[in-house]
C-alpha cells in the first residue's frame, strides 16, 4: 500500500494532509517533529515524505539527505510557509521532488504527489531487472546519487539527454557510461567538441562534405553525424554551437537526415544524442544567443553534475579509487595517506572539479616517489598556499584534523578581498558568481604570470574555455592588446 508521511509541526496542516491522502486512497502518517519523522523512515516503509522547513528541533533541508537514504529511499515534497528562491534551489539540487510553498493549493499538492508517484512506480519497474554498470563513476553524495538515477532512465531510453555541470565534472563520462549502458553500445560513441571547432570546419565536420565542396577538400569525408549512425553523438559544449550550424542541427534532429557540405543528396543517420555544456542555456536562449526549439529538443532528459565543492564527501573516495589506479599503472604497492592530506584536500574550492583533482593526486603522487604515505607536503603548492591563505584570512589556524570548512580556492598574489563583492547592492548569488569568477581569472592569471601552459594546469580548465571566459569578462592577458 502506498505511504506518504508528512513532518510538520502544524496539526491541523497534518489533518488536511492526511484527508486528502486517504480520498486518493493512499495510507497517510503525520510526525511533529524531524526526530519523530526519522524514526518512523526507519521503521516504515514510505513512499513519499512531505516535508517541512521549518520545524521544532530543526531544518527540514539539512536532513534530506537523511531523509532520501532512509531503507525505503522515498521521494521527497518541501511544504514550506516561508518559500525562499536559495533553499528551493538547494532543496532541487539534494533531489528533491517538488518544492511547494503554503498554503498550496489541493490541486497542486494533488498533481505533484500523484507525479512522483508516477516517477516512482516508473523508477521501480526500470530498476527491476536490468543491471547498469557505472563502476567507473565514483561518487555516494545524495547529489551524485540523484543523478544516477537519471543515468539509469536514460540508458534504458532512446531520449535525447542534456548534461550540465562546471569543467572536469563529468558530463563526458556520464555521456559515455549511458552510450555503454544503452542497446547502442555496439556501435560508436562518436564525439564532437563544438568549443574546438570553427564555424566552417563545424559544419563539414558534422555532415562531412564533396571532394572540392571547398579549398581543401581533396575527397568526399563523411561527417560525425554519419559515423554516429547506430550509436551516440556526443555534442560537447554544444553552448558554443554558432547559431548558424543550430539551425541546420535542429533540422537534423528532426528530420534524421541531413546534406553533406556540397552535395545536393540527403543522407541519413540514426543516432541517439546527448550534449553536455557548462553554459547556462536558458540564459543564452534570453540573450538569442542559442535556439529554445533546440533546447527543447535536447531536453528530453536532464542532468546536472554537481560541483566537486558540493560533495566533498566524495573527495576521499575519488582521491583512492584514483591512487590505487596509479598505483596499478605503476606497478607500486598501495599507497596510505596521513590525515593532513585529506584536510588540505577538503578546504581546497576545487574550480577544476574532478578533473584537478586527479592532477593534483597525479603530481603528488610522482612527488611522493617511492614513500609509503601521501602527506600533504607531497600536493601542489599552489593547494597548499591558497588553502593556507584561505584560512588565515578567515582567522583560523592551519587545517586541524576535525572537519574543517571548506574554503574558497584562492592565489597566492593578493587577490582582492571578496567582500568587495558586496560593497554596492547586496548581489544576487548568480551576480556574485560572475563577479567572483572575473577575481579567480585575474588572480590566476597573476599567478601564472600569464604562461598559457600554467594556467591550464592549475585551473584545469581547456584553452577554449579559459579564452572563452577572458573574452566573456572583458579580461586583458598580459602582452595583449
Ligand atoms: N564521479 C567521477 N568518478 C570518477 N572519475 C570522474 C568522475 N567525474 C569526473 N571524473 C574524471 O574527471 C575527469 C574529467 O571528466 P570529464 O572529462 O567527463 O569532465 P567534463 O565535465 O566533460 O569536463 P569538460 O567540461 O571540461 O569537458 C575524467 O578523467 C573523468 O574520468
Amino acid at each position: 500500500m502506498t505511504k506518504i508521511l508528512v513532518i510538520d509541526d502544524d496539526p491541523e496542516f497534518c489533518e488536511t494532509m492526511e484527508s486528502l491522502v486517504s480520498r486518493m486512497n493512499y495510507t497517510c502518517e503525520s510526525a511533529h517533529t524531524l526526530r519523530d519523522g526519522l524514526e518512523k523512515l526507519e521503521s516504515e516503509a514510505v513512499d513519499v515524505v512531505l516535508l517541512d522547513v521549518c520545524l521544532p528541533d530543526g531544518n527540514g533541508l539539512d536532513v534530506l539527505p537523511r531523509v532520501r537514504e532512509a531503507p525505503s529511499r522515498p521521494e521527497v515534497i518541501i511544504l514550506t510557509g516561508k518559500g525562499d528562491p536559495d533553499g528551493a534551489e538547494l532543496a532541487i539540487q539534494g533531489g528533491v521532488w517538488d518544492y511547494l510553498v503554503k498554503p498550496s493549493s489541493i490541486r497542486q499538492t494533488r498533481l505533484s504527489l500523484n507525479r512522483a508517484l508516477k516517477y516512482r512506480a516508473d523508477k521501480q519497474t526500470e530498476n527491476g531487472p536490468v543491471s547498469l554498470n557505472t563502476e567507473h563513476i565514483i561518487g555516494t553524495d545524495p547529489g551524485i546519487r540523484a543523478c544516477f538515477d537519471l543515468l539509469a532512465r536514460a540508458a534504458r531510453s532512446n531520449a535525447q539527454v542534456l548534461i550540465t555541470g562546471e569543467t572536469g565534472t563529468g558530463k563526458e563520462l556520464f555521456a559515455r557510461t549511458i552510450h555503454e549502458n544503452s542497446a547502442r553500445s555496439g556501435h560508436r560513441f562518436v564525439v564532437v567538441d563544438c568549443a574546438s571547432l570553427t564555424e566552417s570546419l563545424l559544419e563539414s565536420t558534422l555532415f562531412g562534405h564533396k571532394k572540392g565542396a571547398f579549398t581543401g577538400a581533396g575527397a568526399d569525408r563523411a561527417g560525425l553525424v554519419r559515423l554516429a549512425d547506430g550509436g551516440t553523438l556526443f555534442l560537447d559544449e554544444v553552448g558554443d554551437m554558432p547559431l548558424s550550424v543550430q539551425k541546420s542541427f535542429l533540422r537534423v534532429l528532426q528530420e534524421k537526415t541531413f546534406r553533406p557540405v556540397g552535395d545536393t543528396r540527403e543522407v541519413r543517420s540514426d543516432f541517439r544524442l546527448i550534449a553536455a555544456t557548462h553554459r547556462d542555456l536558458e540564459k543564452m536562449v534570453e540573450k538569442k544567443t542559442f535556439r529554445q526549439d533546440l533546447l527543447y529538443r535536447l531536453w528530453s532528459i536532464s542532468i546536472r553534475l554537481p560541483p566537486l565543492r558540493e560533495r566533498t564527501s566524495d573527495l576521499k573516495l575519488l582521491v583512492m579509487f584514483y591512487v590505487n589506479r596509479l598505483c596499478e599503472e605503476y606497478n607500486l604497492p598501495n599507497k596510505g595517506f596521513g590525515q593532513d592530506f585529506f584536510d588540505v584536500l577538503r578546504a581546497y574550492g576545487w574550480p577544476g572539479n574532478v578533473r584537478e583533482l586527479f592532477n593534483v593526486v597525479e603530481r603528488a603522487f610522482v612527488v611522493s616517489g617511492g614513500e609509503k604515505m601521501l602527506y600533504a607536503m607531497h600536493l601542489p603548492q599552489h593547494v597548499r598556499i591558497a588553502v593556507a591563505k584561505a584560512s588565515l584570512r578567515k582567522g583560523l589556524a592551519e587545517p586541524s584534523g576535525d572537519a574543517p570548512e571548506p574554503a574558497p580556492a584562492s592565489l597566492p598574489s593578493a587577490p582582492p578581498d571578496p567582500s568587495v563583492l558586496f560593497q554596492k547592492r547586496f548581489p544576487t548569488m548568480r551576480q556574485f558568481k560572475e563577479q567572483a569568477k572575473k577575481i579567480y581569472l585575474e588572480a590566476l592569471i597573476r599567478q601564472a604570470d600569464g604562461e598559457l601552459s600554467q594556467i591550464m594546469k592549475i585551473s584545469g580548465l581547456s584553452k577554449s574555455q579559459f579564452y572563452a571566459l577572458v573574452k566573456k569578462h572583458k579580461i586583458r592577458m598580459p602582452g595583449r592588446k
